[in-house]
């Protein structure tokens, strides 16, 4: 019967593999009217004798290789090689079921999935890809059998029972209904297993006792592969990552499939917290369009634009209050015009672009057969290395082994300045530790039902930290209608008392020179401390000319970044650790729009801006609010003259010196997987952007480092964030293709 199975099809076949499981599948195969046109195997000595004409498999010879060809059966009995095998495989595969064996026609049998005589599959059974179901097996109803795993002969498996992907079950074992075997588990033969099986377990006896658990190894013959490269995190760094990957094994022919996890801990992904749901749709970039994105990717974005903007611009109606539809009518013309270059967009539309088109170029390599995606909405919490990869640990208790992890989880989370709560609300007070978390609109709408209990007493805000999220907010604040009426004042605590600057004289402007990085530009011997103190006395000199930094922003870089070419590696490290971000703290800048709002505000007499760092929030006798602050000019403890209402804390991220940071991160360093640097914000690594062999970082985390002779403080800018997964992207390809001899024979 099964010999009509392969009419119409070709009856030409191919084996991988020539052991003694191998034997079994020819027989099978020939049984069923099939021509064996060739035998490969990568090991001359697990050869069985009776084969003939064996010839090397594709390990060691990826790209010589005939994937294409007659279909292949993957005879390797050792399920962790057999997963491997299929993995590099480019080819189609072929089942292979002997004529005695008995199958419910509502079971369903994947590619490359033997099942030998006398085995008997009920109805409902699901068996995976490259299984072996071995001789008189016995799978009843409603099993689950997990890719690449073994039923070895005579074992009985009662009704709705599952097996995990790669787990063998040993000759004449019992399995009692409903039982759960995880992943690459052992059962041993006879046993009688009652309860359901952890993860990599052994289990042996009657009734069957765990004896060991034992971690996957990347050992030749024991490679529970469940991924080839895994991304932790899928924000805007990650997803170039994986975009310029693509782009470097797009066209190239004869490659392995590589299998990608993406894991991130929100549901949305390739979007960051930046450009995705959590900043709402309404918050704008503090550059314009032009300086945010580099060609070619500005002219790719500005194309997706014009094609888009309808419904974006109808996204930002719903979702952003009367600021947003001034912007839009401010804009028309030159949205109309498709002129967006000057435009301080609103960040969603990026985060949009980016999603959509990482999530197509993943679609169509898979439908090409070049990879393989599985993405995972979990938080990782640990990762441990063994020989050859890294066991990922999700929060849910489950694993995921990997050859290579991309580390890409974005900025540190918010420092909480005041109780360690998201989101504190007392009686006459609402304190907000991190306004993104879980989102945006969410803190928003916290707001605006805590306004609502006061109908009667206008509010004061206070925001601490004036920096882009600071000035966001207070924007965000004055665009919705229903939280804008019921403000008084709005203060601002920052320890320079400054707010970031956004008008350019350009009169003024033509008037400086930043005279000190001049002068250094003649001296041989410069250090990083000398770049740092000319930077800052140029910027002094700005100050007394009263030029803001948005006019002498791209002056002061230029002149001390022409300056770092002269510095010694450790002195260029240095700068990266050290003085990058201290002088980006005096360049901050933002866009016309927030400043705007500022300066309607301060005509009101409503807007007041503290130079202080903050001590504490303190309850006053009429259980009011207020704010107590170290002021900076006299170094003096000091309380608000005024109470506070809202409070909303825009100080900025935690660093890696202190506890509160991510489980994941405090074990890597636990662990000395990665090293933080004297940045205290990043990790150090290696010219392959990896902590460790083949542990990738890419993202914030990179700040402290230098590469190809550039120093590298924060990684936040797109420019920066594009060349650097370029560097990783390429080291990845490399990896995969460009070693793929060498690392074979290992
Ligand atoms: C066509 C074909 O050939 S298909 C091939 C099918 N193959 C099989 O079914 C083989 C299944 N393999 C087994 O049963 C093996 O014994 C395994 C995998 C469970 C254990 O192997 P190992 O990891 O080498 O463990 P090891 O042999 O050291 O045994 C550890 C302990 O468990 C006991 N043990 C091992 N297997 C079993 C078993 N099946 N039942 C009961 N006890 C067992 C051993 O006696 C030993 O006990 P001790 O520590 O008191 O001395």
């Amino acid at each position: 019967m099964r010999k009509m199975e392969i009419a119409g099809k070709s009856n030409k076949i191919r084996i991988y593999g020539a052991g003694g499981h191998s034997q079994v599948i020819r027989e099978v195969l020939e049984e069923n009217g099939y021509e064996v046109t060739e035998t490969f195997d990568d090991k001359p000595s697990g050869r069985h004798y009776a084969s003939k004409n064996v010839t090397s498999g594709a390990r060691g010879n990826l790209k010589e290789f005939p994937h294409e060809g007659h279909p292949v059966i993957v005879a390797v009995g050792i399920n962790a090689e057999r997963a491997e095998i299929a993995g590099f495989l480019k080819s189609d595969f072929e089942k292979a079921i002997h004529q005695s064996a008995i199958i419910a026609p509502t079971a369903k049998i994947g590619e490359g999935t033997v099942v030998f005589a006398g085995a008997i599959i009920q109805p409902n059974t699901v068996i995976g890809k490259h299984v072996i179901i071995n001789t008189a097996a016995s799978i009843d109803h409603d099993n689950v059998i997990g890719d690449y795993a073994h039923i070895s002969p005579k074992a009985a498996l009662c009704g709705h029972v599952e097996v995990g992907e790669g787990s063998h079950v040993g000759v004449g074992a019992v399995v009692i209904p409903k039982v759960k075997i995880g992943k690459w588990c052992t059962i041993g033969a006879g046993t009688v297993v009652l309860k359901d099986v952890p993860d990599y377990s052994t289990v042996v006896g009657n009734p069957g006792k765990i004896i060991k658990t034992k971690q996957p190894e990347m050992s030749l013959n024991n490679t529970p592969k469940s991924s080839d490269v895994t991304f932790i995190g899928s924000g805007i760094s990650s997803s170039f990552t994986i975009l310029h990957f693509l782009d470097l094994i797009e066209g190239s022919k004869d490659q392995r499939k590589i299998n990608i996890n993406i894991i991130d801990k929100y549901e949305e992904f390739h979007t960051g917290i930046p450009y995705g749901g959590r900043s709402g749709f309404s918050v704008h970039l503090i550059t314009s369009l032009k300086n945010f994105l580099p060609e070619p990717e500005l002219g790719k974005f500005i194309r997706w634009l014009n094609n888009n903007k309808n419904w974006l611009i109808d996204e930002l109606k719903k979702d952003g209050g009367q600021l947003s539809l001034e912007w839009i009518s401010t804009h028309a013309a030159k949205i109309e015009n498709n002129e967006w270059e000057d435009l301080f967009i609103p960040r969603r539309f990026f985060g949009w672009y980016i999603n959509e088109k990482v999530k197509t170029r993943l679609e169509d390599f898979k439908i090409q057969g070049l990879i393989n995606v599985n993405y995972i909405n979990q938080e990782v919490v640990d990762l441990e290395k063994t020989e050859h990869s890294y066991i990922v640990s999700l929060k849910d208790k489950k694993t995921i082994v990997s050859e290579k992890v991309i580390l890409s989880v974005g900025s540190l989370p918010v420092n909480h300045l005041w109780k360690n709560e998201d989101l504190i609300e007392e009686d006459n007070m609402l304190f907000i530790n991190d306004p993104y978390k879980p989102e945006l609109k969410k803190t928003l709408n916290k707001i605006g039902s805590f306004l609502e209990k006061k109908p009667s007493q206008k509010v004061n805000v206070l925001i601490v930290g004036a920096n882009a999220s600071g000035l966001e907010m207070l924007y965000k604040l004055n665009d919705i209608e229903s939280i804008t009426s019921h403000i008084n004042k709005f203060m601002f605590l920052s320890t320079q008392g400054l707010l970031p600057d956004s008008v350019i004289d350009e009169e003024q402007r033509k008037e400086y020179t930043p005279f000190n990085l001049q002068a250094l530009a003649k001296e041989n011997n410069v250090t990083a401390k000398g770049i740092a103190e000319a930077t800052f006395k140029d910027l002094d000199y700005a100050d007394e000319m009263h030029l803001g930094a948005a006019s002498t922003v791209d002056i002061i870089s230029k002149a001390f970044g022409s300056l770092l070419g002269k510095l010694s590696p450790q002195e260029l490290k240095k700068f990266a650790c050290h003085y990058g971000n201290e002088i980006g703290r005096r360049q901050r800048c933002a866009g016309y729009h927030y400043s705007k709002v500022i300066d309607g505000l301060k005509e009101e007499g409503r807007f007041h801006h503290i130079a202080g760092r903050f001590t504490n929030i303190i309850k006053t006798e009429n259980n009011e609010y207020s704010l107590e602050y170290l002021d900076t000019q006299s170094g003096q403890n000091k309380i608000s003259e005024e109470s506070v209402h809202l409070v909303i804390n825009c100080v900025g991220s935690t660093n890696l010196t202190k506890n509160n940071i991510p489980e994941l991160l405090k074990n890597l360093i636990d662990k000395g997987y990665c090293k933080p640097n004297d940045s205290k914000i990043g990790f150090d690594v290696n010219e392959a952007l990896e902590s460790k062999e083949n542990l990738h970082i890419v993202g914030p985390l990179l700040a402290g480092n230098t590469f190809e002779g550039k120093a590298v403080w924060h990684v936040e800018h797109c420019g920066r964030i594009i060349w650097l997964s370029h560097v990783l992207s390429q080291k990845i390809n490399d990896y995969f293709f460009e070693n793929t001899e060498l690392k074979e024979d290992c």
